[in-house]
């Protein structure tokens, strides 16, 4: 395994490669008790198939620390292959821990978990060379070149074969294009250079799943745009990408599916197309004849009529509104304006657990 891991500014990156778990509290384990809300899920079947087609599966996946404080709460998370899923959550909601948890690095207190298809934790030395990590952040030294970080970093990972690091490092420079800027030293480098190296530090080996937590945080809009843009080429690749964020609109830009964490539960999980698709579509109407409209859309069938001042909504269900237009237009209602409205997925999850999400960080 690679994990890029934050160690402070100029920081060495401990920690990452054979990383002793911590030895912390509650090592008991055993089968966890499924405590989530899932709104859409694409299920594992219980007991772990061996073949069962997701990158990540978890099962009551359970952190307590000492100080009593349950961190992640019973966690079922199921984490298709070749999607590039979201963990999305408000700061402190788990995400860290649970990545933590993933790979090793932090025991859990109760639970299991897979990652492709391999029980762990005693799979990891077999599993965890196909899985490259970044969590935190970067951690290289500024005086060194990017290249020369890259050496040093994959000098740190027993699995890594000395023989093919130039290779290696090569072909990871390349793929996160800083190839050109290889002898560039680290501290020149800008906020997206710095977290598309560290990136490259996790593609150093092939890699079948990427884990990057909060792989944006601190990033400018352009780096922002160059890490989205990165994800997305890498998962088209068919590298299954793992992606925590507390940002709603990049997970929504970025990911074909998604799980959200509230205080440590799981408050939804499934393909980001699914959960649209279960959203109350609505047509409103903007017209001076509010009483007329609302009679032609309760004729046509549509419920949750709202008259507004000047407008008129209903939920449009499967109905077409070109058949709303018509009918609007044939009984003589002046239609000034005519929109379907999807509710975003912050209206979805403001339903779903009643208060708002931190959209804009
Ligand atoms: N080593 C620790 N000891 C005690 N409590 C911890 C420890 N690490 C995390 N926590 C607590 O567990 C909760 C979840 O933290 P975690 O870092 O996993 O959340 P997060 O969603 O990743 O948030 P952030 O984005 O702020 O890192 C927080 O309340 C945090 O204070």
């Amino acid at each position: 395994m690679s994990i890029v891991q934050n160690a402070g500014s100029g920081g060495t990156g401990k920690n990452r490669t054979g990383a002793a778990p911590e030895n912390g509290t509650g090592e008991a384990r055993g089968a966890g008790t499924a405590g989530s809300a899932v709104l859409t899920a694409e299920r594992p079947a219980p007991g772990f198939p061996a073949d069962d087609g997701f990158a990540i599966v978890t099962s009551g996946l359970t952190k307590r620390f000492g100080s009593g404080q349950v961190a992640v709460d019973a966690l079922d998370l199921a984490v298709p292959g070749g999607s590039v899923f979201g963990f999305l959550g408000p700061n402190g909601s788990g995400k860290t821990t649970t990545i933590r948890m993933l790979l090793g690095l932090v025991s859990p207190t109760a639970g299991d978990w897979r990652l492709l298809g391999t029980p762990m934790p005693g799979g990891a030395g077999g599993v965890l060379p196909r899985v490259g990590a970044l969590v935190e952040g970067p951690a290289f030294y500024p005086y060194l070149s990017g290249e020369a970080n890259l050496r040093r970093y994959d000098a740190a990972d027993p699995s890594a074969d000395p023989r093919t690091v130039s290779a290696r490092i090569g072909y990871a420079l390349e793929r996160v294009g800083l190839a050109a800027a290889a002898r560039k030293r680290y501290r020149a480098y800008s906020l997206g250079m710095r977290q598309r190296l560290a990136i490259a530090g996790a593609l150093l080996g092939p890699r079948e799943l990427l884990i990057l937590d909060e792989p944006t945080n601190g990033l400018d809009p352009q780096g922002t745009r160059e890490v989205r843009g990165l994800v997305k080429e890498i998962a088209a690749e068919g590298t299954t990408v793992f992606v925590s964020s507390h940002l709603l609109a990049e997970v929504e830009q970025m990911c074909s599916h998604i799980a959200v964490m509230r205080a440590g539960r799981l408050v939804a999980q499934g393909a980001i197309a699914e959960l649209r698709a279960g959203e109350a579509v609505r047509i409103r109407v903007e017209t001076p004849d509010t009483v007329e409209a609302a009679a032609v859309l309760a004729g046509l069938g549509l419920s949750e009529i709202r008259l507004g001042d000047g407008d008129v909504s209903a939920a449009l269900g499967t109905g077409a509104a070109e058949r709303v237009c018509a009918a609007l237009v044939a009984d003589g209602v002046a239609v000034r304006g005519l929109a379907v409205q999807r509710p975003s997925l912050e209206d979805m999850f403001v339903g779903l657990t009643g208060e708002g999400f931190d959209v804009d960080g």
